[in-house]
């Protein structure tokens, strides 16, 4: 900004005596800084808030490596709702609660989040809380820039509930998934610690944390093998695209969607579980589409951040009946791929509306592409849907 204050100073050296081209010459820089200014006046905000988001996700990915490489029976449990829940999901939820409100202390702060501690409150959870209090503290420990000594299980418990919040259309909220994918995490594959924050009910900046994907690409087509380097961090501002770096640290690098025009060239994403997403729908608009590429079938928001670097070029999400999604598992990878230059909506081509509150109301599935496939793309999925009602 200073800079920019400093440039509106300087008068425009004009030797012509006539006034009016130094006016319309002013008139046309003064406006033409205007731009510059309110530019980067939106695009720089967001900007601590950015870097508090990074520096969470990432701590919290470095307790979920930790947990995931030496994971105990005792540290799954089964939720109400028969999914599992493990102490990397608290303690990633507890990990990135603490440090967002640390690090950005004198504003409000509302955080809309899968878990709470319910369950750990009980006499059955003492030991799983005393486990993930360690974890938190363990990890804090390890990157050494928090002057806390430690928490307490109860300092635990508070900050996994400050993600009770039920977001909505005004103010500021962040927006979690502690583990998006805990049944990748469990078997090993991928998973993802998902971060956005919503601004007056718009996602403006989000964060993907992908441990276990590849620094390379994982199209179907490319070479990759275990030996591959893994863990990405993807982040992208509203205004500002994408970028991706690896968790260790390297240089981030801009990315950007595939730009292909033509189906048979373009792979589709979608969920490993058949459980979460129709693969019968997905192979019938795909088919009609023409795309030749297997679908390549990965677990979490991964899916998102792999789509913004151009590893695939589709991602179909139609849960079963009756499954209603959630804000945390689609705010930071929309962001994510829009910023990166595709498009998300829903299966009546509705972009995504977060400002509902803790679910999205939205009509039947999850479309993502680019901008030249979308509207072929949504007429495969008319038909295709048409074709599956008409059957029933
Ligand atoms: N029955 C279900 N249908 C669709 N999605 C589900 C279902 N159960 C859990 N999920 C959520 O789907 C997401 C993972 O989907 P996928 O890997 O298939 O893309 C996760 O957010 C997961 O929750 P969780 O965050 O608890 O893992
Ligand atoms: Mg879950
Ligand atoms: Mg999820
Ligand atoms: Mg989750």
């Amino acid at each position: 900004m200073a800079t920019i204050i400093n440039c509106l100073r300087v008068v425009p050296k004009v030797t012509n005596t006539n006034t009016e081209p130094f006016v319309s010459l002013f008139t046309k820089r003064a406006s033409r800084l205007a731009i510059v200014a309110s530019f980067s006046s939106s695009t720089m905000s967001y900007e601590k808030e950015l870097a508090a988001a990074n520096k969470a996700a990432s701590l919290a990915a470095r307790l979920c490596q930790k947990v995931q490489k030496e994971l105990l029976q005792s540290d799954v449990q089964s939720k109400s709702d028969k999914s599992p829940v493990t102490v990397a999901d608290y303690g990633s939820q507890a990990l990135v609660s603490f440090v967002l409100e640390n690090e950005l202390s004198s504003e409000s702060f509302s955080l809309v989040a899968e878990e709470d501690s319910g369950d750990l409150r009980k006499e059955s959870g003492q030991e799983t809380l005393q486990r993930i209090t360690k974890l938190v503290n363990d990890t804090l420990l390890s990157d050494g820039s928090f002057s806390v000594s430690s928490l307490t299980t109860e300092d635990v418990l508070r900050a996994i509930d400050r993600g009770k919040s039920e977001g909505g259309s005004h103010g500021r909220h962040w927006v979690l998934d502690p583990i998006d994918g805990t049944k990748g995490f469990l078997r090993g594959d991928q998973y993802a610690i998902a971060l956005a924050l919503l601004d007056e009910g718009k996602v403006v900046l989000g964060v993907l944390a992908c441990p276990n994907l590849p620094l390379v690409s994982i199209s179907g087509d490319s070479q990759h093998s275990s030996n591959d380097e893994v863990g990405c961090l993807f982040f992208a501002k509203v205004g500002a695209g994408t970028y991706m770096q690896s968790l260790d640290g390297s240089l981030p690098k801009k990315v950007h969607v595939s730009t292909t025009e033509n189906p048979e060239e373009a792979s589709l994403f979608e969920s490993f579980e058949a459980a979460h997403s129709l693969h019968d729908l997905s192979s019938s608009i795909t088919k009609k589409l023409g795309v030749k590429a297997p679908p390549v079938r990965i677990d979490s928001q991964a899916k998102y951040g792999a789509l913004s670097r151009g590893d695939g070029a589709i991602y179909l999400r139609f849960p079963h009946k009756g499954y209603r999604e959630k804000i945390w598992d689609h705010a930071a990878g929309c962001i994510v791929v829009t910023e990166a230059g595709g498009v998300v909506t829903d299966a009546a081509g509705n972009p995504l509306d977060f400002s509902q509150g803790r679910y999205l109301d939205l009509d039947t599935g999850i479309i993502v592409t680019n901008q030249k496939l979308m509207p072929s793309l949504l007429k495969a999925v008319r038909e295709s849907l048409d074709e599956k009602n008409s059957s029933l």
